[in-house]
């Protein structure tokens, strides 16, 4: 029975609560479906295990941002919490320990160059590799699962580990056993090396230091968790919402011309672009900030767990139940877009032609809990989106049929495989 004034929701089986009225495959049409007859707020129970649906802008708004604190915990009795041990920043309960790690993490970002040149720099070099790949590609079938993969796992890498891996290198998959490895190295010779240059040590050096001091939450234990959290959120988010973006940019010509045709203009004369560059290309910022709307990357944000009792849209949540913010449900809101169906970048641009970003843009979530990647994924989504264009033509092949644009779910969404064929462009 759900407890008094809890969200209302369908009625639960003994044994499987709610089990029944979800698609294991894929519940995000269940979601949607139980939405619009319970409304913005509804519970469901996984097994015996309550769990508060948020949909649409202000249900998640009012919780998560309003009610900060209250909303700001991680469920510690799930399954992958049992095989990471909640270790690492990401499935951290709300706490101290969460607390320094965020901060942590944070400032290792921007000791690393995010903000600064540095980052772009880095950014821009990985994408020579991608379009040495790419220049090799040049009238053949290409698929890009590995290749958009292979650039931001290597971009997170670098901050990660001070290194990038070569494409198509075995290593790359080997790179959490490859850190401990590392860790093994830091502990050894590494740590006398006194290192005055703060700014551009990796993360992984860094951190090593401070588990050496006995006032800190960090161990060695807790390191190798950490920089695969990092490294995952890192690579598949940005990766997938490449993969989508670049399905959509292939099968919208049109868009991909007048994207390239603003690049030709604000980079003319220029030999690459910059970060900065974005507040010249109003087009080309919506296009990405459509990408991110329809890739829907994170389909179900990671789930939280209330701190205390608590309340939102009128109804009363017990402290420790489990809440999923449905950023499904925001970006494609009705009310809140002009086109909430299909790819039409007009959502990111007013009637004079320039960018404007609506309330309900939440792909990286919104609150305390919200990513903390986000600087450094805008910076990899458009230096990577301009550069490719600037240089390549994207075309969907003739024979592949008609684009399937259902997504494959999971934590986070990524497209069917595809492939892509590459021209090089005139540089202009
Ligand atoms: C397009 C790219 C990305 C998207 C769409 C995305 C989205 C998200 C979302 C929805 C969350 C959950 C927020 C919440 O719990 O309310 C999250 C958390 C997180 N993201 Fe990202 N992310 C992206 C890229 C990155 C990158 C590049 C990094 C690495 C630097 C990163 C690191 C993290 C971390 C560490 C958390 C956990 C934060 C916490 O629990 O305090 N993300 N991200």
């Amino acid at each position: 029975r759900r407890p008094k004034n809890f969200p209302p929701g369908p009625i639960t089986l003994p044994l499987l609560g709610n089990l029944h009225n979800l698609s294991l495959d894929n519940p995000l049409q269940d979601f949607e479906r139980l939405r619009l007859k319970y409304g913005n707020i509804y519970s469901l129970y996984l097994g015996s295990k309550p769990m508060v649906m948020l949909c649409g802008v202000q249900a998640i708004k009012e919780a998560l941002v309003n009610k900060a604190v209250e909303f700001a915990g991680r469920p510690q009795d799930m399954y992958v919490n049992i095989t990471t041990e909640s270790k690492g920043v990401i499935l951290a309960d709300y706490g101290p320990r969460w607390k320094e790690h965020r901060r942590f993490a944070l400032m290792t970002l921007r000791n690393f160059g995010l903000g600064k040149q540095s980052m772009e720099e880095r950014i821009l070099a990985e994408l020579q590799h991608t379009s040495a790949d790419l220049e090799s590609s040049i009238g053949k079938f290409l698929s890009p699962q590995v290749m958009f993969h292979n650039a931001s796992s290597n971009i997170i890498c670098q901050v990660l580990f001070g290194m990038r891996f070569d494409y198509n290198d075995w290593t790359m998959k080997e790179i959490v056993r490859c850190f401990t490895e590392n860790a093994k190295l830091a502990n050894g010779p590494w740590a006398m090396v006194s290192l005055n240059n703060h700014n551009n040590i990796p993360l992984i050096f860094a951190m090593f230091f401070r588990c050496n001091d006995p006032d800190s939450t960090f161990s060695e234990d807790l390191l190798s968790m950490y920089s695969l959290d990092l490294h995952f959120a890192g690579t598949d988010t940005t990766s997938n919402t490449l993969l989508t973006g670049f399905l959509y940019l292939m099968t919208n010509p049109d868009i991909q011309e007048r994207c390239q045709a603003e690049i030709d203009r604000v980079l003319e004369g220029k030999d690459k672009a910059c970060f900065e560059d974005r507040h010249n290309m109003p087009y080309v910022q919506a296009v990405i900030h459509e990408m991110q709307r329809i890739a829907n990357t994170v389909p179900l944000s990671v789930f939280h767990n209330t701190t205390k009792d608590t309340e939102v849209m009128g109804y009363t949540i017990p402290k420790g139940t489990m809440v999923i913010p449905n950023l499904s449900s925001v970006l494609s809101e009705e009310g809140q877009w002009k086109f909430p169906r299909g790819f039409h970048p007009e959502n990111f641009l007013n009637d004079q032609g320039e960018f404007v970003k609506p309330e309900a843009f939440m792909p990286f979530s919104a609150g305390p809990r919200m990513c903390l990647g986000e600087g450094l994924a805008r910076m990899e989504l458009f230096l990577i989106t301009v550069t490719l264009l600037r240089k390549f033509k994207f075309i969907w092949p003739e024979d592949a049929g008609e684009p399937d644009y259902t997504p494959v779910y999971g934590v986070t969404l990524t497209p069917k495989p595809y492939f892509m064929k590459v021209q090089l462009r005139e540089m202009h």
